[in-house]
């Protein structure tokens, strides 16, 4: 299920009988769990505030009463903010690998990877673009070639999500113990994936997915995720689409995905240097020498602005002051 010495390591004596279980579902006011044993409804002490669970959580549970007593440190946690959210919202936790899915076709959005990748980095899971739809592209590899550009040693593969050799394709991510998550804008084909990855033995696993609830503004949103085991292997979390994906809170995970850029500012002649017009700029140098593409210092910027302008910047006693 994914257990590992990082969470063994944290059970202390006074948790002797507490049983882990690993979270499946969180709804605003209930919770399930997977124990060893199956499907757990978790019984929340008064006052649980369900925000703060992430499906693929670790926690500890008291046996027969199935009472929740309290949940184990992350190893990574996949979070976003959502527009006016004073925190952010928690999507999957524990998440080894996260699948960026995208189609070969229109979906395709180099700007849109690279949002996804610097949350999948500042997350501290391991990113693999899964271009789907390769069966009806005249010419996936095209796709896959824009996609390497993207990130230093980032991992693609195209495939038919509906075919049997795509969860043969995935299955060196999907290890027992393995977990990994889905994500990708509507209609690429993550239900297919999912549905594929699960196998033919599970009953219609994106029935038991989504639960629509309406928001403040009444729109239909997908409030809780779930965890689907894999067919001979780990387990797979379902991440509700995501109609608009606002990067913040996510400064070293744009650094790591811009490492080219990243690398060259401290050669720039001023520290503070916005590599737009300054002299003595390393950055703008090595456009010139075409060692760097012009369009993604453009995209490097607009996420730059976009996640100073997304995170808080919390100030005072209590705040952790953040770019
Ligand atoms: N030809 C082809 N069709 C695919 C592939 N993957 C998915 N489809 C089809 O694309 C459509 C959308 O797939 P879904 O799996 O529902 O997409 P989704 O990402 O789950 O969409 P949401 O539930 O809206 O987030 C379905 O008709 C699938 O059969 C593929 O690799 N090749
Ligand atoms: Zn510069």
């Amino acid at each position: 299920m994914g257990w590992s010495d990082f969470f063994a390591g944290q059970i202390e004596a006074d948790d002797a009988g507490l049983v882990p279980m690993r979270i499946a579902t969180v709804h605003r006011a209930r919770m399930s769990a997977i124990s060893v044993d199956g499907p757990v409804r978790l019984v929340l002490p008064p006052h649980t505030n369900t925000g703060e669970y992430a499906v693929g959580d670790w926690v500890l549970v008291e046996p027969g009463s199935d009472l929740l007593h309290r949940r184990l440190e992350r190893r990574t946690l996949l979070q976003r903010r959502v527009e006016g959210g004073t925190t952010p919202q928690l999507t999957a936790a524990n998440v080894d690998t996260l699948f960026i899915v995208t189609s070969c076709n229109a979906d395709f959005n180099v700007a849109r990877l690279e949002r996804y990748l610097a949350l999948a980095n500042q997350a501290s899971t391991h990113p693999v673009i899964l271009l789907t739809k390769a069966d009806k592209a005249e010419d996936a590899e095209a796709y896959a070639s824009q996609v390497a550009s993207l990130q230093r040693g980032l991992e693609c593969v195209t495939l038919d999500g509906r075919s049997a050799e795509a969860a043969a394709t995935l299955a060196r991510w999907c290890g027992a113990g393995q977990t990994v998550a889905l994500i990708g804008s509507s209609g690429v084909g993550k239900s297919t994936l999912l549905n594929t990855l699960a196998g033919p033995d599970q009953d219609a696993p994106q029935l038991t997915g989504g639960i629509r609830e309406s928001d403040a503004k009444g729109r239909h949103t997908t409030t809780s995720r779930s965890l689907h085991r894999i067919a001979g292997g780990g387990w797979v979390i379902d991440t509700p689409g995501m109609r608009t994906l606002h990067v913040s809170d996510a400064a070293e995970g744009i650094d790591q995905l811009f490492a080219e850029i990243t690398e060259l500012a401290p050669n720039c002649r001023f520290r503070d240097c916005t590599h737009e017009h300054e002299p003595g700029c390393a950055v703008q140098a090595a456009i010139q020498a075409g060692d760097l593409d012009p369009d993604r210092l453009d995209r490097w910027r607009k996420l730059q602005d976009e996640n100073r302008a997304k995170t808080p910047v919390l100030r005072g006693p209590k705040g952790n002051k953040r770019r």
